[in-house]
């Protein structure tokens, strides 16, 4: 019997798995059996390096574990809680990981079971420095939220929303936004290599700048944009490059893609339904 099954081993189920290790090591979770059900053999393989056991079948004694991290892909979601749906207790809760799909639809999916509070991790939770949005609609107890948060809060930052619409935010802004800024580090990659650089040297010169460009906005009480204006001397190299982001609408295009990344969230909810 476990504590918790992820249903979907992928991606985001091991990173937050390495998250709840860091919490049980921390002391902050207590020390929990985890089990996996994937249904790839060839991904069941890392999970005992993760201290869980992998399982190519969902089983009846599913019904006997408390929490249920559904981490599938919104296409696969139908069908995976249809056929988990009869395991589920009056007091099995359920955490979906899942971009787009609202607690609403997942319900009816699960034969109208109510307890179901969804996040929208991200990658970096892997290193305990993800960005998580949670939301918990009325039918999950305090207590019940609080054990979710315990276990999220391992992976990093949390944030909490009261409207379940902004999860499709969430989800365009830190949910994809790792994507967005190794996009980024392959552009000025291959920028030091058009500018005469080797491409070892180019990486790890952009790899380390946006590192700690990160971390420096982190750690500082000064605003970004001043952070930005602290680099950018008048009349010099920096204020040539921002004058070239400026004519292109770098801004426009960023929330123009955060947009389409929202817009698309929302259409998965009801290509799934
Ligand atoms: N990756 C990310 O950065 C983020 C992802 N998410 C969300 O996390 C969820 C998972 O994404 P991710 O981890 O990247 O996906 P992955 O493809 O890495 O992992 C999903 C795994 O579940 C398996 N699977 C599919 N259907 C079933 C089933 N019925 N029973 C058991 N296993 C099944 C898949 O197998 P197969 O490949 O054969 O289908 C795959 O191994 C998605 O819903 C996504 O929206 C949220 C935030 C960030
Ligand atoms: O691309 C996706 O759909 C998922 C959700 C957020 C990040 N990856």
């Amino acid at each position: 019997m476990s504590d918790i099954a992820f249903l979907g081993g992928g991606n985001m189920a091991s990173a937050i798995m390495n998250g709840i290790n860091r919490g049980i090591k921390s002391g902050d979770l207590p020390q929990l059996i985890v089990d996996v059900f994937d249904k790839n053999k060839d991904k069941l393989e890392i999970w005992a390096s993760l201290g869980a056991s992998g399982l190519l079948n969902v089983q009846e004694n599913l019904s006997n574990t408390k929490l249920w991290i559904l981490a599938v892909k919104p296409q696969n979601m139908r069908e995976l809680c249809e056929s988990i749906a009869k395991y589920i207790r009056e007091d099995t809760l359920i955490l979906s990981v899942a971009a787009g799909l609202s607690t609403e639809v997942i319900s009816s999916w699960l034969s109208g079971h109510k307890k179901i509070v969804r996040c929208m991790p991200n990658t970096p939770t892997s290193l305990g420095m993800g960005a998580t949005g949670i939301f918990a609609p009325k039918s999950v107890s305090e207590q019940e939220y609080s054990m979710i948060k315990s276990i999220l809060r391992t992976t990093g930052l949390t944030i909490e929303l009261q409207d379940e619409s902004l999860m499709d935010s969430v989800g365009a802004l830190s949910g994809s936004g790792p994507a967005y800024i190794f996009y980024f580090i392959e552009a000025l990659v291959e920028g030091g290599v058009e500018l005469g650089l080797d491409r070892n040297t180019s990486e790890e010169l952009a790899i380390k700048t946006v590192v700690g460009a990160g971390l420096l906005a982190s750690n500082s009480d000064t605003p970004v944009s001043k952070l930005r204006e602290n680099v950018t001397s008048k009349g010099g190299t920096t204020r040539a490059a921002l004058d070239v982001f400026e004519k292109h609408n770098f801004k426009e295009i960023v929330k123009e893609a955060m947009k389409a990344a929202r817009n698309r969230s929302e259409q998965l909810s009801k290509e799934n339904n």
